[in-house]
């Protein structure tokens, strides 16, 4: 069972550049992995595929028995709900308090308050940030903002979480304090799918990795390898 295939997946954009080509690979169901390469060699694009904001020109992005280029108009929102997204600058509404900010998605999908405060709290806990709940994010530092955001990502319980670039601002230990707490997240059975041009960083994470160059899938190394 996968939750994520790509079967040959080639992206061009309408300037004419390929941006991917003809790329595959799988993603079980609590796996966590990387995706890494230079700057220019495909990862945004990889992701935003999965997203739904962009579409393949050749190939299929298919996410559990779900092929992604049958989705379209409201399912599209339907998609999104299933995939959280954690973003570089992580995107906090300044002047909503940290838990206002995690409950969005949930609100947005009709839950009840009570319920959602029930989670918010429940997915700040795991993020270590149940303390800082009324803050506003501008009262916070870089790499609580950036946990804020992967609450955010996590609260609606996607089958799929991806990130691009979660550590850009982040110093070095803060990274990979972030990349330790995306790794403790397939715990849940939430897939976990992170994009970073850290190749040292990544590897140290001991985890699977993907290798992008020119938008080519160059190599596909294990937890196993890396261990060597
Ligand atoms: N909307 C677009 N239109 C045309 N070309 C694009 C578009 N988006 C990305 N590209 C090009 O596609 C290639 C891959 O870009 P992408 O953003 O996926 O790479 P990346 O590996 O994420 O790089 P970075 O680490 O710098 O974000 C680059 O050459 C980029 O210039």
């Amino acid at each position: 069972m996968t939750v994520l295939r790509f079967d040959n997946v080639s992206k061009r954009y309408s300037s004419g550049h390929e941006a991917l080509s003809e790329v595959s690979f799988d993603v079980a169901p609590g796996e966590m992995l990387f995706v890494t390469g230079h700057s220019g060699a495909g990862k945004s694009t990889l992701l935003k595929l999965i997203h739904l904001s962009e579409r393949p020109s050749r190939g299929a992005v298919l996410f559990g028995d779900k092929n992604l280029l049958k989705v379209r108009g409201r399912r599209v929102a339907l998609h999104r709900r299933e995939v959280g997204v954690v973003y570089q600058d992580h995107r906090l509404l300044a002047d909503r308090s940290v838990a206002d900010n995690v409950g969005l998605p949930l609100l947005l999908r009709g839950l009840r308050r009570g319920d959602i405060a029930k989670r918010v709290r429940a997915v700040l806990d795991r993020v270590s940030l149940g303390a800082r709940a009324n803050a506003l994010p501008g009262q916070l530092s870089a790499g609580e903002q950036q946990r804020v955001g992967i609450a955010r990502a996590i609260v609606g319980e996607p089958r799929l979480l991806v990130a691009d670039e979660p550590t850009g601002n982040l110093d070095p230990t803060l990274s990979a304090e972030i990349l330790a707490l995306f790794a403790s997240l397939p715990e849940r059975g939430t897939s976990v799918l992170v994009a970073s041009h850290d190749l040292a960083l990544v590897k140290r994470m001991r985890k699977r990795v993907l290798v992008l160059n020119q938008g080519r899938l160059v190599d596909d190394i294990s937890p196993e390898d890396l261990a060597e």
